[in-house]
């Protein structure tokens, strides 16, 4: 036991599964989400968690951490299979950006998409009318796409300061959620592999991951057309999905994908985000932070932000002279920019731990979240 303050990567034995934080004593973490990580812990079959700085309560378990276990547990994943964040390179240079021209033109990521999308799904082994109408659509929450400027980067990351980048963070909509509540009875105890329910699952699990990362791709061509620009994808990184471990399967609950090259950290919509370049330590289980994380939960938001009216209005543009096309005020104040946890922090502290270092900053630009037509999910 003795998940009590550590300073620099730690071990700590609760029951059988050993974890091991990637945070130090100065990191932002609350008890709730340490507690679930021993809970966790203590399940039948697991073996090994990595917790990461960005750690924060979750329902069924905290987000932040990758979970080694004998055996599945749809539950960890969630309902959100397949979230993830990727990131684009424009052709577009950032002085040729005009915001006020850009601005009302993002505003189509709030629609439907009017193309026939059955095409797409099949090119990824998906049937044609996989939840098709929610294609290229961002969902609600904390989901975004977000046009951001390179601050500083690594020359090893070929990026180029003076072109626009676009980050997309999107899921698997309707789809992951059909897929875990489809699962049955007694399924949150564990699925042995070699059973019906775990080949179901692994299978459904299997389209919604392909489906989330299909989504981000369209997403970020539609913000591209609306910008008037092509794009590069450069990092694809999911970070709730289960994979093979060896022998054990490895649940990712908000951490990311980090054994196929450099990982996003995102910000929030007025703070810096990173690129983060994963050291190969085995104790983090080929993952690394995914965000900043939330410091305060959504409701207790609406007592911390002022919303008069031009109140309101200021948090639609930030501090570096960007803006935000958010017209739900209820989640324009429950997404603040309070409302996470320092990213800087949170970068600093995998630096420390060994876990990763900054290859990359970026600032953002133009975050696009949701228009007042565009419905909530
Ligand atoms: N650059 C931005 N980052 C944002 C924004 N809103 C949230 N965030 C960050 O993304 C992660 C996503 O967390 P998840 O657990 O829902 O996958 C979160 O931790 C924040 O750090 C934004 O508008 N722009
Ligand atoms: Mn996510």
């Amino acid at each position: 036991m003795g998940n009590s303050v550590l300073d620099g990567r730690a071990s700590a034995v609760s029951g059988d599964g050993v974890i091991t934080k990637f945070y130090t004593s100065t990191a932002w973490i609350e008890g709730r989400a340490e507690q679930q990580l021993e809970e966790i812990a203590g399940w039948t079959g697991v073996q090994r968690v990595a917790a990461f700085p960005d750690l924060h309560p979750g329902k069924y378990g905290p987000v932040g951490c990758a979970v080694l276990a004998d055996r599945i547990f749809p539950q960890l994943i969630g309902n959100d299979i397949g979230c993830g964040m990727s990131l684009f390179q424009l052709d577009l240079p950032v002085r040729k950006l005009k915001l006020e021209k850009a601005l009302p033109r993002m505003r189509i990521l709030g629609e439907p998409g009017s193309e026939d999308q059955g095409w797409r799904l099949e090119s990824v082994g998906l049937p044609t009318d996989m939840f098709a109408t929610s294609l290229g659509t961002i969902g609600g929450g904390n989901h975004f796409c977000e046009v951001q400027t390179v601050a500083e980067a690594e020359g090893s990351t070929g990026l180029d300061a003076s072109r626009l980048y676009l980050l997309v963070h999107s899921g698997s909509r309707g789809l992951g959620n059909a897929v875990l509540d489809s699962v049955p009875p007694g399924a949150y105890a564990g699925l042995q592999e070699d059973c019906d329910a775990a080949r179901a699952y692994l299978k459904d699990h299997g389209n919604a991951v392909r489906w989330a990362s299909l989504n981000r791709q369209i997403i970020a061509e539609r913000a591209a057309e609306a910008l008037r620009a092509d794009l590069t994808r450069l990092v694809d990184a999911p970070h709730n999905l289960l994979a093979r471990h060896g022998e054990g399967w490895l649940h990712r609950k908000g951490a990311a994908v980090a054994d196929r090259g450099f990982v996003p950290l995102a910000g929030s919509r007025a703070s810096a985000s990173f690129l983060m370049d994963a050291s190969s330590h085995g104790d983090a289980l080929g993952s690394l932070a995914h965000g900043a994380g939330r410091r305060y939960d959504r409701s207790s938001m609406h007592g911390r932000v002022r919303a008069k009216r031009s109140d309101i209005e200021g948090m639609q543009r930030t501090p570096f002279g960007g803006r935000v096309l958010c017209e739900d005020r209820d989640l324009l104040i429950e997404e603040a920019p309070l409302a996470y946890k320092s990213s800087k922090a949170v970068a600093e502290d995998l630096e420390r731990t060994g876990a990763g270092h900054r290859v990359a900053e970026f600032h953002p630009l133009l975050t696009f979240k949701k228009t007042r037509d565009g419905r909530r999910s």
